[in-house]
């Protein structure tokens, strides 16, 4: 399998922060790649680095075989990079910011049916005449993809592309970068929505306080956490004996929610406990981990008790 992005001990430190410990990753060739973490985990600073934007103090990565720092122009031509934040010249219109976007490229006047069939399948044909201040924030968005990808680049980043955007940009997106994948960019995806990654990433890096905890396929990721969810609505609103209280996750809606580690506790052993109690169950679901579940018990600290990582 062909290497698409190679990172090898890449460190990073910011005075005394340290950013990047030292980081090793391989990303394949043609993969839907998930790069997850909590905020300030090192997502943005990886992907600076391999954009070429911020200097690393140690190591070194290279994009489709040519190195980030020594081969700068061609490690950079075969990247794309949809960044998070919006930062645009407010005067050209979209078509002529795209043209001179693929300029800096050394890309001419064979990239401009490439440019006008993306702002098609962005729904961005009807503006391609507007300058850009005239966009709305979501317009604008859509303006940030094409951009990133006006040089048809064989690998996309996505820095959180999905961050407040509306649910029909997000399905659009998703759509193309899909389709894209299909025909074999390598897509490394970074998100919020977790089960945004679920769905779309073969593979999943997970990077907390500056060091990978984990790289699985997605679907390793899912089977190998020994741990499902029991949920539980009491008849006449019984309280839960003591002895199971330890296993409370969350409580929806008036049902509880009890998280069960498959080695320790068995779903006949909890409903023994509230046979013994005297308590009967209205309803009873079982529910299997999904990542998000999986990503705050790989981060589990001070935010163990949240249920979403944005
Ligand atoms: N320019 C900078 N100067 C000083 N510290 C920085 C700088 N950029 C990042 N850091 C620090 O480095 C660490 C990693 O930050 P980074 O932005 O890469 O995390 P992240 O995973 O992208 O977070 P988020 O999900 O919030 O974007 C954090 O502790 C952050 O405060």
């Amino acid at each position: 399998m062909s290497t698409a992005i190679a990172i090898a001990g890449v460190r990073k430190t910011y005075g005394r922060t340290i950013a990047l410990h030292g980081i090793d990753l391989a990303i394949h060739q043609g993969e839907f790649f998930g790069l997850l973490g909590p905020n300030g985990a090192g997502k943005s600073t990886l992907i600076n680095i391999i954009a070429g934007l911020v200097r690393m103090d140690a190591g070194s990565v290279s994009v489709m075989g040519y190195d980030t720092v020594r081969q700068f122009r061609e490690a950079r031509r075969r990247l794309g990079v949809v960044p998070q934040e919006l930062v645009f010249d407010p005067f050209f219109t979209v078509r002529d910011m795209l043209r001179i976007q693929a300029g800096y490229y050394g890309c001419g006047r064979e990239v401009w049916p490439w440019i006008d069939e993306m702002l098609e399948r962005l729904d961005l044909a009807g503006k391609a005449t507007s300058s850009m201040r005239a966009l709305s924030g979501g317009m604008k968005r859509r303006v940030l993809i094409a951009q990133a990808l006006v040089h048809r680049p064989p690998v996309v980043i996505l820095d959180e592309p999905t961050a407040g955007v509306d649910v029909e940009l997000r399905r659009t997106l998703w759509a193309f970068m899909t389709e894209l994948h299909r025909q074999g960019t390598t897509v490394v995806l970074t998100t919020h929505y977790l089960e945004e990654a679920q769905e779309l990433c073969g593979r999943i890096a997970i990077l907390d306080h500056g060091a990978l905890q984990v790289v699985e396929t997605t679907a390793q990721l899912l089977a190998r956490h020994p741990f499902r969810f029991l949920r539980l609505k009491l008849a006449d609103g019984a309280r839960l004996p003591e002895a199971l209280q330890e296993l409370v996750a969350a409580e929806v809606n008036g049902a509880i929610e009890l998280k069960l580690e498959t080695r320790r506790h068995s779903i006949a052993s909890v409903f023994a406990a509230l046979r013994d109690a005297g308590i009967a169950i209205e309803d009873v679901q079982t529910r299997e981990p999904d990542l998000e579940d999986i990503f705050i018990d790989l981060t589990r600290d001070d935010r163990a008790s949240q249920r979403s990582v944005a």
